[in-house]
């Protein structure tokens, strides 16, 4: 244990290095005017809808956070408390993830103004409720599909990963991946983790390393996807329930205790280590360096759109 925490203290040294200069005030940030990018806190009230149907036992989690289904602290936590209301009903033993917003965006990652010259009281919350989210949906007792009809970057590719089958439209328009490195920031570790255990070590490698978003075709090649639904095709809903049924089909203490196998060590592992994490992630997102790099993002984002 004392090993642990003298690594972990080490790798934060070096991520304070990574980053020239300790962030402390939001006025050392404020270079560009990004108007576009500027709202922090929302409503926790429409974000998200859970359809649940007892009849089949399957539940639909639809996300709606216009217009790219980032994720900001209020929309992750609609998220964990949607998922949660869906394990409280016995009746219920599969969850659909999926988006409803017209551009079919699946999600666009977290939210990056949270993460841009950001609220200093609020940054611990919102990465803890990151954390919460990932414990909640990966460690779910429901089996969880995730229906991708559109984009799934960074953490929008964590959702995916933390359920139990990814179905992805057919349109090389729709890429999807941990791209953090060309945010100039990286994944947590938690989330490498899943990475890697979901496409093979030296597949993450690469794709961590060069920040690759796959488009459909390549993420079904490496495994980030497990089925393709032709583009324009509505059958991704049908394929989905298809697929949650089959799930239901397995005795639910059986296909539990299988899920537990697989994902127990790495729950326990970041359950026992959140503080640690959400200093860890803090004092990165914070420095000079990685503010510079996020606040070009952000313009590269607003210019390509222009
Ligand atoms: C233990 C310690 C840990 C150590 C690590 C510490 C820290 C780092 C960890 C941080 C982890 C981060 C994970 C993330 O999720 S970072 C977010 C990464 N996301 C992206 O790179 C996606 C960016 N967006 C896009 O690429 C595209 O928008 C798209 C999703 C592909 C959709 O493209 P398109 O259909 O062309 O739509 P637009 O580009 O026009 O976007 C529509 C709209 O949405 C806004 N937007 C998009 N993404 C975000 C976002 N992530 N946050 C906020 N806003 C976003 C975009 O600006 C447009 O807005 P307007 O219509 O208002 O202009």
């Amino acid at each position: 244990m004392s090993v642990h925490v003298s690594q972990s203290a080490h790798k934060i040294q070096l991520w304070r290095r990574l980053g020239s200069v300790q962030y402390r005030d939001s006025s050392l940030l404020q270079r560009q005017h990004l108007s576009s990018f500027s709202s922090k806190a929302d409503r926790n009230d429409d974000l998200v809808t859970l359809e649940a149907s007892p009849d089949t036992g399957v539940a639909t989690l639809r996300m709606h956070r216009s217009p790219a289904n980032s994720l900001s602290m209020e929309m992750m936590q609609s998220i964990s408390g949607a998922i949660r209301k869906a394990e409280s009903d016995r009746k219920i033993q599969s969850l659909i993830l999926t988006s409803s917003l017209p551009s079919g965006i699946f999600s666009a990652g977290l939210e990056l103004t949270e993460l841009y010259q950001p609220d200093l009281a609020r940054l611990p919350k919102f990465w803890e409720s990151f954390q919460q989210l990932y414990l909640d949906l990966y460690g779910s007792r429901l089996s969880t599909i995730a229906s991708i009809g559109g984009p799934a970057p960074a953490a929008g590719c964590m959702l995916s990963l933390s359920c139990d089958y990814r179905i992805m439209t057919d349109n090389p328009k729709c890429t999807i991946g941990l791209n953090e490195s060309q945010l100039g920031i990286v994944a947590p570790p938690w989330l490498a983790q899943q990475y890697i255990d979901v496409i093979g070590n030296r597949n993450a490698e690469l794709a961590l390393l060069l920040g690759t978003l796959f488009t459909p075709q390549q993420a079904l090649t490496v495994g980030l996807v497990d089925e393709l639904v032709c583009s324009g095709d509505s059958s991704i809903d049908e394929m989905a329930q298809r697929k949650a049924a089959e799930f239901i089909r397995i005795p639910p203490k059986a296909r539990v205790a299988a899920k537990e196998l697989t994902r127990g060590t790495q729950i326990a592992k970041l359950s026992g280590n959140r503080e640690e994490d959400t200093e860890f992630f803090c004092s990165f997102v914070t420095t000079d360096t990685v503010q510079k790099t996020l606040g070009s993002y952000l313009e590269m984002l607003a210019k390509r759109k222009k």
